[in-house]
């Protein structure tokens, strides 16, 4: 059995020749496992919005290393002449053009704030921009630890939800491919699958892009644990003949009542998970949530090309000219969620009071 522990979606590399991002470019999975070397934070950018690089706390990580990134190419090209009040400038206009990438996930912007807040805060403290360049890699490299131990967290506190000979259904990809670790919404599973639990997994496709069939059955396969493809609109069928006994989903940001953005068709599976009865969980790190927004009404949902709808890998599969709209996330309001599972402990209903006493 390959260790799903070992795929890592995005990594800082150092070598005489340069500084570089690299990265999983996962456009190309599961026909080919081609690894990236970006050396830019405009290939950053790039990679973030075409989704070479995606899931929420996976963005989160590569957009801390190209702040990094952008810097460094500063710092080599300019060696002393780069002073400290211009490095901050430059990284303040980085931070602007990676933010706007993929407005949905709020690891992104959370990530790119936390690296600015380092830079004030160790402003005095520094002789120069090189050693400013540390402190942010430093940083980054915390963003991506505390993602890495949040998911194992995450992972064992949704395992004791599991009871031996379940069906798990799960929508997109919230697994390794997506974080730092072992996934948030996959994690407990690789957890009861590790302890010798036997769990299933039934993997909706996910439409338009199929994050589904193409990142969740590879990770889940290459990790041998036993799961079966479905799209998406069978899932209401299962369910209907008791074969799902759990969903467990990721998130891309989750409001202070609880409601929850993610993957578009979480909603509908959240739906129809409430009329069988079946316990629907969220699973994401404390790093997803955004407490200044009061409800999932406030959440800004991405908008993504129509050509994403209107083909599938290069084929086109509708009417040139069709109207299209290609809302890449929907909002799942609270009442639907059964407990929200995060690194701090699990919460369930209502959500507010308990999520602003604890972080
Ligand atoms: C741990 S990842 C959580 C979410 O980011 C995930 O469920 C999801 O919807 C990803 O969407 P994507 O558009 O592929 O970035």
């Amino acid at each position: 059995m390959l260790d799903q522990r070992l795929l890592q979606p995005v990594w800082w590399e150092e070598n005489e020749q340069g500084v570089y991002v690299g990265l999983i470019d996962q456009t190309l999975l599961p026909q080919q496992t081609k690894h990236l070397r970006l050396t830019s934070e405009v290939e950053v950018a790039e990679a973030i919005r075409a989704l070479r690089v995606r899931g929420a706390p996976a963005i989160g990580a590569a957009a801390a290393f190209g702040l990094v990134l952008g810097l460094a190419r500063q710092v080599r090209e300019r060696g002393e002449t780069l002073g400290l009040v211009e490095a901050r400038e430059q990284l303040q206009a980085i931070g602007a053009l990676l933010t706007t990438t993929r407005p949905t996930a709020v690891n992104l912007a959370w990530a790119i704030k936390r690296l600015l807040r380092c830079v004030d805060e160790n402003f005095a403290l520094v002789r120069n921009a090189q050693e400013l360049q540390r402190v942010l890699l430093a940083e980054a490299r915390a963003i991506v630890q505390e993602d890495h131990d949040a998911c194992e967290r995450m992972g064992e506190l949704g395992a004791a939800l599991l009871a031996e000979g379940d069906t798990v259904l799960t929508h997109c990809n919230a697994g390794a491919l997506a974080t730092m670790g072992i996934g948030t919404a996959l994690a407990p599973i690789y957890v009861a699958h590790n302890a010798g639990k036997r769990v299933h997994v039934l993997v909706d496709e996910t439409r338009p892009l199929l994050q589904g069939s193409r990142l969740t059955a590879w990770e889940l396969q290459r990790a041998g644990v036993p799961l079966t493809l479905i799209t998406d609109n069978m899932a209401g069928s299962f369910m209907r003949q008791g074969r799902v006994q759990a969903v467990f989903v990721g998130a891309d940001c989750i409001a202070a009542n609880g409601d929850v953005a993610n993957k578009i068709g979480t909603y509908s599976v959240a739906v129809l998970a409430s009329v069988h009865q079946i316990p629907f969980y969220v699973v994401a790190p404390t790093s997803t949530f955004d407490l200044s927004l009061s409800s999932g009404e406030q959440i800004p949902v991405e908008q993504r090309k129509p050509e994403e709808v209107t083909s599938v890998r290069g084929s086109i599969i509708a009417p040139e000219g069709v109207n299209v709209t290609n809302p890449a996330f929907d909002v799942t309001p609270h009442q639907y969620i059964t407990a929200l599972i995060t690194e701090k402990g699990i919460f369930r209903a209502p959500y507010e009071a308990l999520l602003r006493n604890v972080w």
